[in-house]
């Protein structure tokens, strides 16, 4: 028993409109003994171990307040992740990393966060309008369809679709899963957002998300590509509201000339629980 709890490796898990995350102070390089990766593909699966959408290792940094690393659950790190910022920014001011207004490092750059009482608000990069593409037609196994394209730190399919709320399931993991492996169109692979527009300034989304390979509750990064694509198409005005299955994220964003500025996305950020994760978590 004494050695079934020699090893073990503090973790918070947080959410952020229920899209769900292991959280790690790896300031100390708790974690150089492991191959990264095989342990976060061990320790999101649900069941078996604690289970998550992502990882996500809260480490230093030379340029800003800290460096967060994003992993989806199959181990692949990711440039970038909405809700996971939202969710490492409230733990760095938890944890005494960072104040209320704090920078950060990520492989997609430097970005800010604010806290907002319950709520995290995560600044972006600028974008740019050409980046989006739009009105493109293909057929990825289920008959040609219409859908647009950007990158927002990751790449995002949008496709509008009147039912998004009652979609089936099994229909939207199909159309995701095939979309997401068309490498011949997308190389890196894509996210795949489900849309509907239901008001001047709201929208509904659903998302398939790449890393995870099914849909989750939440995907912020795709709710500002579905918001911007809404606008763009849509006529979709912000600050938009997107209800996605966990909660309701906001969405802002500034057209100007060629470039979409202040861009920026907001909602809840909570820890709910907190523990060790013990060596039987990343057994196989
Ligand atoms: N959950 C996300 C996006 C995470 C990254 C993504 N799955 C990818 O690697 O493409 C978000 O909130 O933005």
């Amino acid at each position: 028993m004494g050695g079934f709890l020699t090893v073990k490796i503090k973790f918070f898990k947080m959410n952020g409109a229920g899209n769900d995350f292991i959280v790690i102070d790896n300031r100390e390089n708790a974690l150089k003994d492991f191959d990264i990766s095989h342990f976060v593909r061990m320790v999101c699966r649900r069941g078996k171990s604690i289970g998550a959408d992502g990882l996500m290792l809260l480490e230093r940094s030379d340029s800003a307040d800290f460096k967060m690393r994003y992993f989806n659950s199959d181990g692949s790190e990711g440039e970038m992740c909405g809700n996971g910022a939202r969710c490492i920014a409230r733990f760095a001011n938890l944890m005494n990393v960072a104040k209320e207004h704090m920078r950060f490092e990520t492989i997609a750059g430097i970005h800010e966060a604010v806290i907002v009482g319950e709520e995290v608000q995560i600044m972006f990069p600028d974008l740019k309008v050409n980046d989006f593409k739009l009105l493109q037609r293909h057929d990825f196994g289920f008959g040609p369809i219409e859908y647009h394209f950007g990158t927002v730190g990751v790449p995002h399919v949008v496709i509008f679709r009147g039912d998004v709320e009652s979609m089936e399931d099994e229909l939207l993991l199909n159309w995701g899963r095939k979309i997401r492996y068309a490498l011949d169109v997308f190389p890196r692979g894509t996210n795949v957002n489900f849309v509907k527009v239901v008001g001047p300034s709201h929208i509904i989304v659903r998302t398939y998300e790449r890393g995870v390979e099914n849909e989750t509750l939440a995907c912020g990064t795709g709710s500002i590509a579905s918001s911007i694509v809404s606008f763009l198409i849509h006529a979709v005005e912000p600050p938009v509201t997107v209800k996605v299955r966990g909660g309701e994220l906001k969405v802002g964003f500034e057209r100007c000339a060629d470039e979409f500025k202040n861009v920026y996305l907001q909602g809840d950020a909570r820890v709910v629980a907190e523990g060790y994760i013990l060596p039987d978590a990343w057994k196989e």
